[in-house]
């Protein structure tokens, strides 16, 4: 029988697999994937003194988790770790983790398990496609038309709850170890991630399961982002500018990879330079929503490396698609105007998942439009 053909709304033209092109055209880089003049990232050099780094007061804070999970929340240590929290959300929208109690075997096994899957032979990758407009399996998500430019980055990004999002199909059977093993991250992920909601709502002022309870199930994804070494990383993007469509992310940068996260910070891109061992974690659109623009889901993104490879392993947490939200009244008053209509997270799912990375744009799907409105 014929094979039966992929039917797709979309026309999105040949996507090159990034990680292909490096291996068998090292110097090539088409023309889909070279930004317009005024797209193009600003690659710095890293600092010659890492311990800069630390001292730096630009830095983006750190927090010490284990002050908070092992500690009375009538603590002095608890109660000062939980107002640096409460900073870097306002100030920030980042922070990094440390002590974060995933263990780092684990966490090691993930990227190992992941560089494997990533330089698989391009059919055995291709046997768990990314279909124009959907968002599991590998290839390159977020591209809708034959015209968009081109992320220089490879991903392989799978639901993990609730269960009936998974597509089982699309769970890679090699390497062999690799789908248990990113089942076994995401559950300890979760574990942080809950904890973080609790310490969230408590540094806002409210009760520590306010968002536990808001949330329902709350949905979770994995997305492992691949971004091979680049002739010209001055020409491309490694991934779109974009805020994230969650209530929280979690991202991990794999040990040896080159800087390459860059985040916006007073109207300028500010490189991230991870800490051994520490989480990346940053306030999705969810929870802007929710604090009515206290906290905000900052715009980022990530450049390629000339020299080096570079991966992340990125999770994503957010209320379930059931759950109506919208800005708690907590954070509404005369002189804050409520900024958002409520909507349905499933709602705002769809929409997110079907337009392609531009910023903060997807939250306009929220934002009520005033005359004089300033975010
Ligand atoms: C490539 O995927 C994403 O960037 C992404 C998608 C996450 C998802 C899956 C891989 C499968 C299950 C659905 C879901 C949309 C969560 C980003 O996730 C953000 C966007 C929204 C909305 C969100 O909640 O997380
Ligand atoms: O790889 C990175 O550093 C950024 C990844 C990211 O922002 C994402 O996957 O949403
Ligand atoms: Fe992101």
């Amino acid at each position: 029988m014929a094979p039966v053909p992929i039917i797709s709304p979309f026309n999105v033209g040949h996507i090159d697999d990034v990680i292909e092109l490096r291996k068998t055209k090292p110097g090539t880089i088409p023309q889909r994937f070279v930004r317009d003049i005024t797209e193009r990232p600003t690659i710095t050099t890293p600092p010659p003194n890492k311990s800069l780094i630390i001292t730096n007061h630009h830095h983006m804070p750190i927090i010490d988790f284990s002050k908070l999970s092992k500690h009375n929340t009538h603590d002095e240590i608890f109660l000062h770790e939980l107002l640096n929290l409460a900073t870097a959300c306002e100030n920030w929208g980042f922070f990094q983790v440390v002590n974060h109690d995933i263990d780092l075997n684990l966490m090691e096994r993930t990227e190992k398990m992941s560089n494997e899957f990533f330089m698989l032979p391009l059919e055995e990758k291709q046997k768990y496609p990314m279909l124009p407009g959907t968002v599991q399996g590998y290839g390159q998500a977020f591209v809708f038309s034959e015209d968009q430019k081109l992320d220089w980055c490879n991903m392989l990004a799978l639901a993990i709850q609730p269960q009936h999002a998974r597509n089982p199909n699309l769970w890679p059977n090699k390497p062999e170890k690799l789908s248990e093993t990113l089942e076994e991250y995401s559950r300890e992920v979760r574990k942080v991630c809950e904890n973080l909601v609790k310490y969230i709502g408590l540094g806002l002022g409210l009760k520590e399961d306010v968002f536990e309870k808001m949330f329902g199930e709350a949905v979770q994804a994995i997305r492992v982002n691949y971004y091979p070494a680049c002739s010209r990383p001055d020409l491309v993007m490694g991934l779109s500018p974009h805020s994230d469509g969650s209530a929280l992310t979690v991202l991990q940068q794999a040990k040896g990879s080159p800087v390459g996260l860059q985040i916006l910070k007073d109207g300028l891109w500010m490189p991230v330079h991870t800490l051994p061992n520490a989480l990346v974690i940053n306030i999705g659109d969810t929870i802007e929503v929710l604090t009515n623009g206290k906290y905000k889901s900052v715009e980022h993104r990530a450049v390629a490396n000339e020299n080096k490879d570079r991966l992340s392993v990125v999770t994503f947490y957010a209320p379930s698609y059931e759950v109506e939200l919208g800005p708690m009244p907590e954070f509404i008053d005369e002189n804050h105007p409520c900024k958002f209509r409520r909507y349905n997270h499933g709602d705002y799912s769809k929409h997110y998942i079907t337009n392609r990375l531009q910023g903060k744009k997807a939250l306009d799907f929220a934002k009520i439009q005033t005359k004089n409105a300033s975010f």
